[in-house]
């Protein structure tokens, strides 16, 4: 198991948290910043819930009603500075409930799946994605040599194919990508998947400068400062017959959905001063009601987070943090 692997100080050979998070950040490490998504932007809201996923789960965050939140829209990759968009993944993390028993910690990624549905696999997979320390270029026939041994990247792929980023953090679909269950007060337990789902932009003001390395910080700020930018929640609840432990494969499109409720966004702020910053979007902490699948890559990211935010924040401390440029300034 995951557990096993990352436990595994007696396999030299072993995937584990910080051979992780080595790979991740690189030859040249950004002090006091996160070794993967380093590029973000802080936001504030309010999730509104319809109360339509009560009779799912005892949380108190699905019971009808509004809870504040924070959260940090990022760009994938271990470069505070880099463009916005170069990057292939953009990504949300939100906390409600932050601080109590009842946190609900989540981090969503644009593809609907991953590659590969293993830690050892994925590893492997960001290797072949490495550029050459030497030549900083990738090397197209190990890609392809890797995605060839991994036929269930299918999915992924076909996804990476189609894709069309968005001109707007807020017009992106973002997804669990993992499995999840809620629990109910019959003990009845329920695996889901959700992807938060833009509302349709209601003002269209906020123009991309394409030519800004931080044009899509700069959008949603001047969005921001105009209008909320919402997310429908929508849970697709699994059949018996679906994988909750495996994050490659999607579920058929006729499997029931919830709307949970709104993530309405209302302000913005530079990840350098506020609350996103210094948090770590851990997904495996989960409110009463919500528990962890066994995919094996869930359970990695909550190991290989913590490496990663505990190099960050001991560099912080140390006064080592480089400052970087951000958007919205
Ligand atoms: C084994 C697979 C994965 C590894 C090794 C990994 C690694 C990491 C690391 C090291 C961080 C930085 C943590 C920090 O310092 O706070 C991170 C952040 C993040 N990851 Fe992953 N990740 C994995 C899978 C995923 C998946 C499946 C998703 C999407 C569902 C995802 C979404 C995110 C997001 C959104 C953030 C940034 C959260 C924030 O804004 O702080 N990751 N990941």
């Amino acid at each position: 198991t995951a557990t096993l692997y990352f436990a595994g100080a007696f396999n030299r050979d072993a995937v584990t948290a910080p051979k992780f998070v080595d790979l991740q950040q690189g030859d040249t490490p950004h002090a006091g910043f996160r070794r993967a998504h380093a590029k973000g932007i802080c936001i504030t809201g309010n999730f509104e819930s319809i109360g339509a996923l009560s009779s799912y789960s005892i949380a108190e965050v699905f019971k009808k009603g509004s809870t504040p939140f924070y959260g940090r829209f990022s760009i994938a990759g271990n470069n505070p500075t880099a463009p916005d968009l170069k990057a292939p993944v953009r990504s949300l993390a939100f906390a409600v409930n932050s601080g109590t028993v009842d946190e609900w910690r989540v981090a969503m990624n644009t593809p609907p799946v991953m590659a590969v549905a293993t830690p050892e696999a994925f590893f492997q997979q960001l290797q072949a994605l490495s550029p050459d320390p030497i030549t900083k270029q990738r090397d197209p026939e190990k890609i392809t040599a890797f995605f060839k041994a991994h036929p269930e990247s299918k999915a992924f792929n076909d996804w990476k194919a189609d894709y069309v980023p968005a001109n707007s953090f807020a017009a992106e679909r973002y997804h669990s990508i993992n499995a999840f269950y809620l629990h109910n007060e019959l003990g009845d337990k329920q695996a889901v998947r959700w992807v938060a789902r833009p509302h349709k932009a209601t003002n269209n003001a906020a123009m991309l400068d394409t030519s800004s390395a931080n044009a899509l910080q700069q959008e949603l700020a001047s969005r921001l400062d105009q209008n909320a930018v919402k997310f429908d929640l929508i849970f697709t609840l699994a059949a018996s017959n679906d994988d909750e432990n495996n994050p490659t494969i999607p579920w058929p499109s006729d499997r029931q959905t919830i709307n949970a409720g709104t993530l309405s966004i209302v302000s913005w702020h530079n990840q350098e001063n506020a609350a996103c910053g210094d948090a770590n979007f851990d997904p495996l902490v989960l409110p009463q009601g919500m528990s962890a699948t066994a995919d094996p890559i869930l359970r990695a990211r909550g190991a290989v987070y913590a490496q990663s935010y505990r190099r960050r924040a001991k560099e912080t401390l140390l006064g080592a943090k480089v400052s970087a440029t951000n958007g919205g300034e």
